[in-house]
């Protein structure tokens, strides 16, 4: 497959179109486009037998793009009028980043109102289908497979934070964006894509419930995006991958439905041990498991300087840095300070500051608003905050 010049015509697009277009990516370098026809053509005109998932941007269809490469193919929603330049500029920024443990972004599509990425195609789908899918998937996740995968996501996400320069918050870390590869690797999905949404476009998670529980409370409160909040939803992803449950579980009986909350009482009791995913039967090295999860604990605390930086979660999920001599506070848990409820109806983001102004000076207040982080929610603060 050529790689197709952006300073080039494309011969789909009309010629007033085309030289609008080569005029807004002139500067634009290392981005593959593919031409809206091929992956009509790759994926049977998006047919809904190919289509592998819908999410908060759009949905993804399978793919066989000309050259014979099987792809994941993200179609923007529709809603979606970043211009081509400002697109491009993100895309350009996505394109140049390669790591192992990080999903990779062949190229993409602008021709008029489409906005499409192709990608790497991942076979065995996403941790949350598979290992938190609720045994549906009928994978089996040895201890060893476990370890390696929290290793590999810290190493991807070290990677955005500490070596990519500007560095890139993730800001959307959690169980649906780990892909797995053919041998059960992990990557990184959907790095830099909320970066491609306008401002004015909430992505509404398809999973609003689940990733409230990956959310640091100051992100999704205050709106203050910091690598600090991925940490914090890393820690959160690393005790469900040893745990092998999702974070939030209304199914189980009250005080073992929040994994979080679940984990700092075990870990007051000396009892952290009994939270490994039962599923192993005890095949687990539990000196490491404890680790795992106290490592967790750090990540989540309520203060955003007390969690470590990614580095040192690598180090210290590969035993390379002391944990245990280490204080762990207690995590940062949005269901301390409101009562969530999902609503349907989107409304206008909170000013933040009045929020926060509201918080400290005590006031009663209810508030139908939208987080920071996208998430329409109401929340009651309480007087004795
Ligand atoms: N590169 C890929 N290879 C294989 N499958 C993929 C790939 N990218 C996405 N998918 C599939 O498509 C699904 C939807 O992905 P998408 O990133 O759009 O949404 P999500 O992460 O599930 O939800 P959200 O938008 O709320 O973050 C994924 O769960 C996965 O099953």
């Amino acid at each position: 497959m050529p790689w197709f010049s952006c300073f080039g015509r494309r011969a789909s697009s009309p010629a007033g179109e085309t030289d609008k277009v080569d005029e807004e990516v002139s500067g634009i370098h290392n981005v593959r486009l593919y031409m809206y026809k091929e992956l009509k053509n790759a994926t049977d005109d998006f047919s809904p037998a190919n289509k592998i998932g819908e999410g908060g941007f759009g949905s993804v269809y399978k793919g066989r793009l000309k050259d014979g490469t099987i792809a994941a193919i993200k179609v923007l929603a529709a809603e979606s009028k970043q211009g081509v330049r400002e697109f491009l500029t993100e895309i350009n920024v996505i394109s140049n980043i390669e790591h192992e443990y990080l999903v990779k972004l062949y190229g993409c599509c602008v021709e008029a109102n489409h906005r499409i990425l192709v990608y790497n195609f991942l076979e065995n789908n996403s941790l949350a289908q598979t290992l938190l899918g609720g045994g549906y998937s009928g994978m089996q996740f040895s201890w060893r497979t476990r370890s390696r995968i929290c290793i590999g996501v810290a190493r991807g996400l070290a990677f955005l934070h500490e070596e990519v320069r500007p560095y890139i918050v993730h800001r959307d870390i959690k169980a649906s964006n780990i892909l797995l590869d053919g041998n059960l690797n992990p990557k990184i999905a959907d790095f830099g894509l909320a970066k491609l949404i306008p401002s004015n476009m909430t992505h509404v998670s398809t999973r609003v419930a689940g990733t409230i529980g990956y959310l640091a409370p100051e992100y999704a409160i205050r709106g203050q995006l910091t690598r600090k909040a991925d940490i914090y939803s890393f820690g959160v992803l690393l005790v469900e991958i040893v745990c092998g449950r999702c974070n939030t579980n209304t199914r189980l009986p009250i005080g073992e439905q929040y994994l979080l909350e679940r984990t700092w009482e075990l870990y007051e009791r000396k009892e952290l041990v009994g939270l490994v995913d039962e599923s192993l039967n005890g095949a687990f090295d539990a000196e490491e498991a404890c680790r795992f999860l106290k490592i967790g604990l750090l990540c989540t605390q309520d203060t955003p300087k007390l969690r470590p930086s990614m580095s040192s979660v690598v180090k210290m999920l590969i035993g390379e840095m002391d944990v245990d001599s280490r204080a762990i506070t207690k995590p940062g848990l949005i269901s301390d300070f409101m009562d969530l409820k999902i609503r349907s109806e989107p409304k206008p983001v909170p000013d933040a500051k009045n929020v926060s102004d509201n918080l400290s000076s005590g006031s009663d207040i209810q508030d139908s608003s939208t987080m920071s982080s996208g998430i329409t929610f109401t929340a009651v603060y309480d007087r004795s905050i």
